[in-house]
């Protein structure tokens, strides 16, 4: 009995990593709720032995009185931010002095959300919280299990903590606001907005119906998987089933960095979320060590915002 529902659980969350983190399902639909509607009859049957990690227990849960703090041992930092190509190009010319050769870096979209943090042990999720003031946040783990974008289980049983951005995608923000309208509640101003209202919810039911999603793009200690690039880092945690936004591209020199400004400011407006800039980060992490951090800002990243 305990290999069918080790089996079963283990089965779903390779089909729900594929469909909804790697974009390739690798069965169709009504194969999954068939296979997950038989995991519903035999956990109703056996309920002690139903674990976390099982796709049913991403909804529901008792309704919290209030979020446990939760308190980050290395700080979740935010980024500084450039306004203009110049000042770019100045933090790239300053930032390759300092470590006396010509780097590459990864350039990102900034998805316009909320900070995240995800725990994993043995490749299980076992806690999520908000950034907070960068020291102290909330434990949302209930909350954020109602992502499907989230994977339950990795691919690989390692213990892991990512950090990356939840963001409501604009299709989302648009059908919530119609909804709210319809029942006389407030109205959302933007997708970020919504996206921290949904997270702060204390019954998660409501937050399961907000469609969030994620872009994960921060591996913590990547040393210890034998990453030595941020873009490494990135197919490395694509790997494991994180939803990584594709977008990013290695840059050699400040032109490549310029074009890919270019083509995203392009394409802002035709994305399906929100983004607010770009993220230039040295790609090295060599660097990261070299240059570390302020108290407030990493000295390797910087966001580039795009004209309001
Ligand atoms: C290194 O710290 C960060 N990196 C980021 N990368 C991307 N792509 N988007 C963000 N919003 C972001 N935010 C932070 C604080």
């Amino acid at each position: 009995l305990q290999q069918q529902f080790d089996e079963l659980r283990s089965q779903l969350n390779t089909w729900s990593r594929e469909y909804y983190s790697l974009d390739k399902p690798s069965v169709p639909d009504d194969v999954y709720d068939q296979k997950y509607q038989e995991l519903v009859k035999l956990e109703k049957a056996h309920p002690e032995m139903v674990t976390p990690d099982s796709p049913t227990q991403r909804v529901g849960g008792q309704v919290l009185t209030g979020f446990e703090k939760i308190g980050h041992e290395i700080p979740m930092l935010s980024l500084g931010d450039v306004f203009s190509k110049e000042e770019l190009a100045d933090f790239v010319v300053n930032l390759d002095q300092t470590v006396h050769q010509q780097i590459d870096y990864n350039c990102e979209l900034k998805i316009d959300g909320l900070a995240i943090s995800l725990v994993y042990r043995n490749g299980k999720f076992v806690q999520g919280s908000t950034r907070g003031n960068g020291q102290i946040g909330e434990d949302i783990t209930q909350n954020l299990k109602t992502i499907n974008a989230i994977p339950l289980e990795l691919s690989e049983p390692v213990d892991v903590e990512v950090r990356g951005e939840c963001y409501m995608p604009k299709a989302s923000f648009v059908e919530l606001n119609q909804r709210q309208e319809e029942q006389g509640k407030q109205i959302f101003a933007n997708a970020r907005n919504a996206a921290a209202g949904s997270l702060r919810q204390l019954d998660s039911r409501i937050t399961a119906e907000r469609k969030l999603s994620t872009f994960i793009y921060y591996l913590m200690e990547p040393e210890k998987f034998g990453v030595t690039t941020q873009s490494e880092a990135l197919e490395k945690m694509r790997s494991w089933g994180f939803k990584v936004n594709p977008d990013y591209q290695v840059a050699h020199n400040m032109d490549e960095i310029r074009a890919y400004i270019d083509e995203y400011q392009q394409k802002r407006a035709s994305l399906p979320y929100d983004i607010d800039g770009i993220v230039i980060k040295a790609n090295p992490f060599k660097v990261h060590e070299e240059v570390g951090n302020t108290v407030k800002v990493p000295r390797w990243a910087i966001a580039y915002k795009f004209p309001p």
